[in-house]
């Protein structure tokens, strides 16, 4: 196995409570201030001072699954809700950084490809190339309802439209202007070149898409692509076209099976399986000893809202207990109709053989946290790395808190072993790869380079009629 260095990414949201319910309580918590451009600026000038590769953002748009009946336990606990877009902080973030990556997440469902293709070329310029996107497809009926759907897609169905929405934007990335286009030459006064823009003339079942892309080619082109799904479904639309998976495995021998998994997945495809890195959730609790270690980890359980961490998990779940205590077992509250392996899980995590709800949110409040010394920590992500793991994606109890201790207790040991780089200059895609800032040529977008030849802006008016003839 590789021994490249990690990478890291300091995993937020753009909201209170992100993971760690209640933390936002502690004293030196900040999460709270995310309303606050200047948060945000400080926090990401921190992470990159501290030596993380890239910020990454999650998002949930739209509530998530009910908790007894009802939404109140989830805004009284600030349990993802309210959460502000985390597009719109990007060119701060920018202007706050230097070389920090700097991704976030973005349903297909919340915007048409044509306009969300715009915006992220312009940030890929205003970042110099420092931008990715997690493609995610939503999982929440409410968010589906306020777009104007009946209710939530089937699941293949949304990644069927996931994979039309990333063509239409693969074709405006890679296949709208040549390189060069943009001319800018004042003697000659021209400022592009209409032989080297093209419409993309795209029909298909959703969209309908005549182009030009409206902004000319970025640093990157194609954002760097990130995804977390886990599903067959999941995995096959990562190994078409994520380059970054972020995946949450229990241990890392489960992990080598993933990896593997979607490698070999991803060869099939025609792609080469080292043009994906992975990352691995993890969070971290360190202590000069041992027992230092446990006793923090206590002081992040004080400030813990289980009730909280009970309602995220059972959402995705697709359960609401209906009123029913924290202690009523899991096997009373019927046929989980989302993620349906949580049962077992917390049954082999907590010895409880018939486990309830408490048992359940105990197991996923410290899933994937490594207690230890640097030493001990750093011995364990030597591990993961044998797995075939490319990077950690650091989960937070507080903001900024967590990432700078991260940093400071952690980081100078994994330096020394290794383990993670110190050159962290460049665009995304050649920090992750340490090759050049655009997509390989074995990604299927690339097959839109040079595709659309025959429809430039030279070439006159295309009448509306003759969308639909793709050259
Ligand atoms: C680390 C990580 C981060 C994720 N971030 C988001 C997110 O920000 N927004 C979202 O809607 N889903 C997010 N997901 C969920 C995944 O995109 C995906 O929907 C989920 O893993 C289920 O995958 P499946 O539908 O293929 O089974 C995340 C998953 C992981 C493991």
């Amino acid at each position: 196995m590789s021994k490249r260095p990690l990478f890291y990414s300091a995993f937020v949201m753009n909201t209170a409570s992100h993971v760690l319910h209640g933390l936002w309580r502690a004293p030196d918590a900040q999460n709270h201030r995310f309303n606050s451009l200047r948060h945000w600026t400080s926090v990401a000038a921190e992470v990159e001072r501290c030596g993380y590769d890239l910020l990454f953002f999650a998002d949930v748009f739209g509530l998530r699954a009910p908790w007894n009946g009802s939404w109140r336990k989830a805004v009284e606990g600030g349990i993802q809700v309210p959460v502000n877009d985390p597009s719109v902080l990007a060119s701060a973030l920018a202007a706050a950084t230097t070389d920090l990556g700097i991704v976030f997440t973005s349903s297909i469902i919340q915007d048409h490809p044509f306009n969300f293709a715009r915006r992220m070329s312009s940030l890929d310029h205003y970042t110099e190339g420092r931008l990715g996107w997690n493609v995610v497809t939503s999982f929440n009926e409410n968010v589906f309802r306020s777009f104007g759907h009946d209710g939530i897609l089937d699941h293949d169905a949304r990644y069927a439209w996931a994979y039309e929405y990333l063509d239409v934007a693969y074709k405006l990335w890679e296949g709208s202007w040549d390189e060069g286009a943009l001319v800018q030459d004042k003697k000659r006064s021209i400022h592009a070149d209409p032989a080297g823009i093209h419409k993309i003339n795209h029909v298909g079942e959703r969209y309908r898409v005549e182009g030009p892309h409206f902004v000319s080619p970025s640093p990157q082109r194609t954002p760097v692509l990130f995804q977390a799904g886990a599903s067959p479904a999941g995995q096959l639309f990562s190994a078409r076209n994520a380059e970054g998976v972020y995946i949450s495995s229990p241990h890392p021998a489960a992990a080598a099976a993933l990896t593997q998994e979607t490698r070999a997945l991803a060869a099939a495809n025609g792609r080469n399986p080292d043009d994906i890195r992975f990352a691995q959730g993890l969070s971290f609790v360190i202590g000069d000893t041992h027992r230092e270690a446990v006793r923090r980890e206590d002081e992040i359980k004080r400030y813990l809202d289980l009730e909280g961490v009970a309602l995220h998990v059972l959402g995705d779940a697709g359960v609401d207990p209906g009123g029913r205590s924290l202690d009523t077992p899991l096997s009373e509250l019927g046929e989980f109709k989302g993620v349906r392996g949580y049962a077992r899980w917390a049954a082999e995590a907590s010895g409880n053989a018939n486990p309830t709800i408490r048992d359940l949110a105990w197991v996923m409040e410290g899933a994937n946290r490594v207690v230890g010394t640097a030493e001990e920590i750093a011995d364990y992500l030597e591990e993961w790395r044998e797995a075939g793991v490319d990077g950690i994606n650091v989960y937070h109890a507080t903001v900024p808190g967590t990432f700078t201790e991260v940093a400071d207790r952690l980081f100078p040991t994994l330096r020394e072993r290794g383990l993670i780089a110190t050159e962290k200059s460049g665009s995304l895609r050649h920090k992750l790869f340490g090759r050049g800032d655009r997509l390989p040529d074995t990604h299927p977008a690339a097959a839109y380079r040079g595709a659309f030849a025959d429809n430039d802006l030279h070439n006159g008016v295309v009448e509306a009629d003759s969308v639909g003839a793709p050259a």
